[in-house]
Order: C-alpha cells, then sequence, then structure tokens
C-alpha cells in the first residue's frame, strides 16, 4: 500500500511517499514459500553457515544454559546443526510438542529416534518425555516465515507461539534469511502478536 507521511525536514513540513507495502500475512506467507522455492541448496547452505555462526557468537546463545528451539521440517532453517552444537557444548536443548487449541510444550531433546511424526510431518517428544516450566527456558529460538525490523513475526498461523511466549519472560531469538525481513513490507499487529527481541540474519 503507498501512502503519503508528513516528515519534518530542517523547518520545513513535506509529504514524502512511504512505498511500505501492507500485506495480509496469508499473502506474506506465499510470498516466502516462492522465495525459499528460488534459493539455491548453495545459497541455502551458505545463509545457514552464516546464521550458526553468528548464532554460536552471540552472548545470549553462551549464557543459555537451557535453549527451546524446533526440530525444522523442509522449507525451515534447518535447527539440527545447533542442537547437536549446543549438546556438544553442554547446553539443555527442548523442543515442542503441539496439542488441541493451539496449545504447546516443550521437552527435552534425547535424540531424534525417541521423537514421533505428527500427522503435520512434524517431529515431536512423545508423552513420557521430560517437559519443562517455561519459566526455567533460558532462550527460545522462535520459528517464523517472515519479520518486521521490530520482531513482529508471521508464522505458520497456527497461533501456537504467539500463545506460548505470551507469558514467557526469558530471551526470544528468530533466525532468516534476507529475503524474510524487510522494512518494505509490513502486516497489522494483531493484538495477540509478540514480537521477537533478535532476528539474526544470513548473509552471504
Ligand atoms: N518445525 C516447526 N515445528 C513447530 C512449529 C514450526 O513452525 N516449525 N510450530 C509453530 O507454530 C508449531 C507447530 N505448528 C503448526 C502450525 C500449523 C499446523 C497446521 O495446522 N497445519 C495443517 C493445516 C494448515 C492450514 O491451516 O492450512 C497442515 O499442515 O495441514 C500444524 C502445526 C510447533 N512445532
Ligand atoms: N493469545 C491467543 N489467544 C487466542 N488465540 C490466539 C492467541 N494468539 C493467537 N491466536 C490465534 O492463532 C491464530 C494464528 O495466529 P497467527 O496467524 O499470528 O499465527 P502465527 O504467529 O503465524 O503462528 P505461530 O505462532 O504458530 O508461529 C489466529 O487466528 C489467532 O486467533
Amino acid at each position: 500500500m503507498a501512502r503519503s507521511i508528513l516528515y519534518l525536514v530542517g523547518r520545513r513540513a513535506m509529504w514524502i511517499e512511504d512505498t511500505k507495502e501492507l500485506l495480509d500475512k496469508s499473502i506474506i506467507r506465499d510470498r516466502i514459500f516462492k522465495y525459499w522455492r528460488e534459493l539455491t541448496d548453495a545459497e541455502r547452505i551458505g545463509l545457514q553457515a552464516d546464521i550458526y555462526a553468528q548464532l554460536f557468537t552471540n552472548e545470549t546463545f553462551i549464557q543459555a544454559r537451557t535453549i527451546a528451539t524446533t526440530i525444522a521440517h523442509t522449507g525451515e532453517i534447518d535447527t539440527k546443526p545447533i542442537i547437536d552444537y549446543a549438546l556438544t557444548i553442554g547446553k539443555d536443548i527442548y523442543v515442542p510438542k503441539t496439542y488441541p487449541k493451539r496449545q504447546m510444550a516443550f521437552a527435552k531433546y534425547q535424540g531424534m529416534d525417541v521423537l514421533e511424526k505428527t500427522k503435520f510431518g512434524i517431529y515431536e517428544p512423545t508423552a513420557d518425555a521430560e517437559f519443562i516450566d517455561k519459566a526455567t527456558i533460558d532462550l527460545m529460538i522462535v520459528p517464523g516465515l517472515f519479520f518486521r525490523p521490530d520482531g513482529y513475526r508471521v508464522g505458520h498461523g497456527g497461533g501456537f507461539y504467539d500463545i506460548f511466549l505470551a507469558d514467557y519472560p526469558g530471551n526470544k531469538i528468530s533466525l532468516a534469511f534476507p529475503g524474510m525481513v524487510s522494512d518494505r513490507v509490513t502486516f497489522e499487529i494483531d493484538d495477540f502478536d509478540i514480537p521477537v527481541d533478535e532476528i539474526i540474519v544470513g548473509y552471504i
């Protein structure tokens, strides 16, 4: 959507066109799926490597003892190298299990072989896994498809993270490829949307 904004430039007021596009979250999701389809394997791998390097040297990551992340599926930034590295340096990793009514809980990651595949194709912990109180998670790596620079995100539309984060007190970091963050495209913030504190954007 193009609109004009009144800017004060020195002592003069002038109308400058603001070319920000205001889009529905569903349109943004479709654009991101297209962006992902057009990325080559080499681009994707290079961008991910840069994201991991930034994350592993991020002070919040370094300080975190307990980290929650997802088991990525196709079309998402791979989290397996993050899980493996974090476990190697002695951190605890927690991954989500979803329930009806947009509910989600995190259980200790004990290896891919003890996870079960849901009907949505995502690997999740089983009911007998070791669940954690959200207040003891130092860092949540929050998945998302698109981000505004102020941290507001568009996810897959399940609403799971918005509800979970509403009373989560810890640090929230998201990972993104360059095309997944823009100040030229925006969306309306819903009352329930919770922004992340930091977005790590990969570059090659
Ligand atoms: N890897 C990963 N795990 C994650 C998330 C994520 O974004 N990525 N989630 C982030 O929240 C939660 C699961 N999110 C989900 C979001 C939507 C649907 C869902 O309703 N899928 C249906 C219908 C889609 C539709 O409405 O058309 C489907 O895929 O058929 C399922 C899970 C927890 N685990
Ligand atoms: N705190 C909440 N209470 C009740 N419903 C909620 C809450 N937060 C989100 N929802 C519902 O979840 C739905 C999906 O929200 P939205 O499109 O923002 O999801 P998303 O952020 O893309 O997904 P996710 O959080 O799973 O990554 C909305 O239709 C909304 O009604």
